[in-house]
């Protein structure tokens, strides 16, 4: 492994507990950069790469065209980053690695987020399925094709560990997968990286991805909340019971008598981020001090994630989605939606793949007589990396008209 040549003042101080400021390696052996750290390097990498630029145009919960305020996948990845950051910063992480893996988490959805990650798994059932976390492996392994002497991105092992251990680890100690994974077995993608590089998938990752996971859950726990407000889906009373979101509501009602609506809206998003954020630091806290983690292997061998809820906050966030799942998620306006644009993946996939010269010409490199699950893997790669709207102009360009998203 090189030398590490970067200047000390790069390094920022870390726990013991941190990762080592120098990777265990890329699968492609490269030189240390001078200026930035393994970590510095991978974020900057996914800040540059296409898949980070289409996330702008990419559904979180609403489709792009119903309003400029709702967040996309971009401006979700962007608060994850600000959140896994703090979060690294005050527990003596690795914070690039943080920010890194926060900003890769969500590359490989779809276009129209869950509706076209179920589309399209569903359309691949024959095939291997797809899932978004395992797709967000495939880009910044293989799909990404813009470097002279790799394909993919060539990110460090610790960076491409804590993006396939989003949820955690993937195989139970014993070697059979974990319950997420049991019916269908561990995604294709994965277990083609997996006997590249070990990505050790029975091990918890490290307290870095762990920072980034809970991010995500904070981030659209907070922004679900903001965007179903402005959408009118329900209103600030309706959160009177739910937890957390309640109690806050009451503490900013009595401290601001006289707020309006969307002032109260956004002092409910800071509190709830705030409590929920520094909820989690304390846990890390706890458990950082308590000598027990001495090495970054050791939270990988803890047995469980170090950096989560305290167990009332765990309730609080159950409480919230709990709310969220019928009250936006499964809302009938947001489920009409959902439904036609479930019908525009489906379409382009079965029309795609019965006819692949449709795509461009480099998509269809090497599948002249290739296998039919090598055709329906590419045909997937091609409509996952869509846009809403590249999705919606296809659609219009292939069948003459465009869907009806309203
Ligand atoms: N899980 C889930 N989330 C949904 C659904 N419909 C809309 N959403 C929204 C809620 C959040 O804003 C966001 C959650 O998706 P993510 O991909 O960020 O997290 P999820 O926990 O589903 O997967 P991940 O942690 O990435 O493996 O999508 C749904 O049917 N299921």
């Amino acid at each position: 492994m090189a030398e590490l040549e970067i200047p000390d003042c790069v390094i920022r101080p870390r726990g013991p507990w941190a990762v080592a400021p120098q990777s265990r390696g890329r699968l492609f052996a490269e030189p240390q950069s001078p200026t930035r750290t393994d970590f510095q390097r991978d974020r900057d990498r996914i800040i540059h790469s296409t898949a980070f630029r289409r996330l702008k145009h990419k559904t979180q919960v609403f489709v792009a065209h119903e309003g400029d305020h709702y967040r996309t996948r971009l401006t979700h990845t962007i608060e994850v980053a600000q959140i896994a950051r703090s979060i690294a910063r005050s527990l003596a992480l690795d914070e690039d690695l943080a920010e890194a893996l926060a900003l890769a988490h969500d590359l490989g959805h779809t276009p129209f987020g869950h509706t076209g990650e179920d589309a399209l798994d569903e359309a691949m059932r024959a095939y291997g399925g797809f899932d978004h976390n395992a797709q967000s492996l495939r880009i910044v392994t293989r799909l990404e094709r813009r470097y002279a002497e790799f394909d993919g991105l060539n990110l460090a092992w610790e960076t491409l560990e804590g993006l396939v251990k989003h949820n955690g680890p993937l195989l139970q100690p014993g070697g059979s997968p974990v319950a997420r994974y049991r019916e269908r077995g561990i995604p294709v993608a994965i277990l083609e990286y997996q006997a590249q590089q070990n990505l050790e998938l029975e091990s918890f990752a490290s307290a870095e991805a762990q920072a980034a996971a809970i991010a995500d859950d904070i981030a659209y726990n907070a922004h679900d909340i903001d965007d179903g407000l402005r959408a009118g889906l329900f209103e600030l009373a309706d959160l009177g019971q739910v937890p957390l979101a309640g109690e806050l509501l009451a503490e900013i009602a009595d401290r601001h008598p006289e707020l309006d609506r969307s002032r109260t809206t956004h002092e409910l998003m800071r509190r709830v981020i705030t409590r929920l954020v520094e909820d989690v630091i304390g846990m890390g806290k706890a458990a950082f001090t308590s000598g027990l983690y001495r090495s970054s292997e050791n939270v990988r061998a803890a047995g469980k994630m170090l950096i989560a809820f305290s167990p009332p906050f765990a309730l609080a966030d159950k409480g919230i989605k709990g709310f969220l799942y019928p009250n936006m998620y499964r809302h009938e306006r947001v489920m009409r939606v959902r439904m036609h644009a479930a019908q525009v993946v489906t379409r382009l996939f079965d029309h795609l793949f019965a006819d692949i010269s449709q795509m461009p010409a480099e998509w269809c490199e090497g599948l002249e007589g290739a296998r039919e699950d090598k055709r329906a893997r590419r045909v997937a790669d091609y409509i996952a990396g869509m846009t809403d709207t590249f999705a919606i102009n296809e659609h219009r360009r292939l069948f003459g008209t465009a869907p009806d998203l309203r």
